[in-house]
């Protein structure tokens, strides 16, 4: 498999602190992987040593086949960066700051496309301090696309947005992905792992807790299914290992369509509150 981030036993602390406690992790090239972890768990440090700005006390990390804290200009050329909360630039305009951004990379995209690909078009004049808090955010994942980055780096990209613009940033994700854009991103909405990352990786305490597929992550597509239907006004539910079973014991008895049934599986956010807790 070809790994376009490999991580083997990185360390990093803060004063006394530790944020980064002798972590592992590969991204391979194509992917949508996801870091989830509670406030603190060390998610941005990691992000930020991968993407070059922030220097590890200790293990090894290659980021496109190269050491991020040794890089050069011709490696940052292929990774894009959306940072949590950047605030320059507020007096210029959004298409000023995608142009500026644009003329830093060799073979960029042309600034009007990513600003429509954001979906800032009709903002493209607005001057940056005028832009709401999601519309602001959008500028990052502008900046962050404008280089046609292979990996692109994504902290916590939708915080702020609403949720049509959400939805929008998904298609957005998965059009780069389609393309064969390398996507790590981080999050804190499971729901945003579960609709864009094939791997996610959990965190806590500056370690990995949890690795692996998003629909088999902690065990959850053998876990217990709950049947859950209404037998008149009450509601009723039984967990299941077999619901076919369940759901057909209960078709017999209702003789046809079951009132009210639902049958789920533990989601992402029930096995990632487990695996936290
Ligand atoms: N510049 C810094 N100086 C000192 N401590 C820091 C610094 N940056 C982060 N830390 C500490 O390191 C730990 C990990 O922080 P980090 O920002 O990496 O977590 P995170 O998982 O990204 O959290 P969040 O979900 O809140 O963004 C925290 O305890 C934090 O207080």
């Amino acid at each position: 498999m070809d790994d376009v981030v490999r991580v083997r036993g990185l360390r990093k602390r803060y004063g006394g602190a530790t944020a980064v406690d002798g972590l592992d992790l590969s991204v391979h090239r194509g992917e949508v992987f996801a870091v989830l972890g509670p406030n603190g768990a060390g998610k941005t440090t990691t992000m930020e040593i991968l993407e070059g700005y922030r220097r590890r006390d200790a293990g090894e990390v290659s980021v496109l086949g190269a050491d991020p804290h040794t890089a050069g200009r011709e490696w940052r050329y292929r990774i894009g960066v959306v940072l949590q909360d950047v605030d320059d630039g507020r007096e210029l305009t959004v298409a000023e700051i995608v142009g500026h951004f644009a003329r830093y990379y060799p073979n960029s995209r042309p600034p009007g496309e990513v600003i429509d690909l954001v979906g800032l078009t009709a903002k493209a004049r607005a001057r940056v301090r005028t832009l709401s808090g999601g519309q602001r955010r959008r500028l990052d994942v502008a900046v962050g696309l404008v280089g046609r980055p292979e990996l692109l780096f994504l902290d916590e990209p939708t915080t702020g947005f609403d949720p049509q613009a959400r939805r929008q940033f998904w298609d957005l994700v998965r059009q780069l992905a389609a393309e064969g854009t390398t996507i790590l991103l981080t999050t804190h909405h499971l729901e945003e792992a579960e609709a864009l990352a094939s791997r996610v990786a959990v965190l806590a305490n500056g370690r990995i807790v949890a690795c692996g597929d998003v629909a088999t992550l902690g065990g959850r597509a053998g876990a217990d299914a709950t049947v859950r239907w209404l037998d008149g006004d009450r509601r009723c539910d039984e967990r299941t290992a077999d619901p076919a079973a369940v759901v057909a014991r209960l078709t017999r008895f209702y003789a046809g369509p079951v009132p009210g049934l639902t049958v789920t599986r533990p989601s992402l956010e029930d096995v990632y509150l487990e695996l936290i807790a």
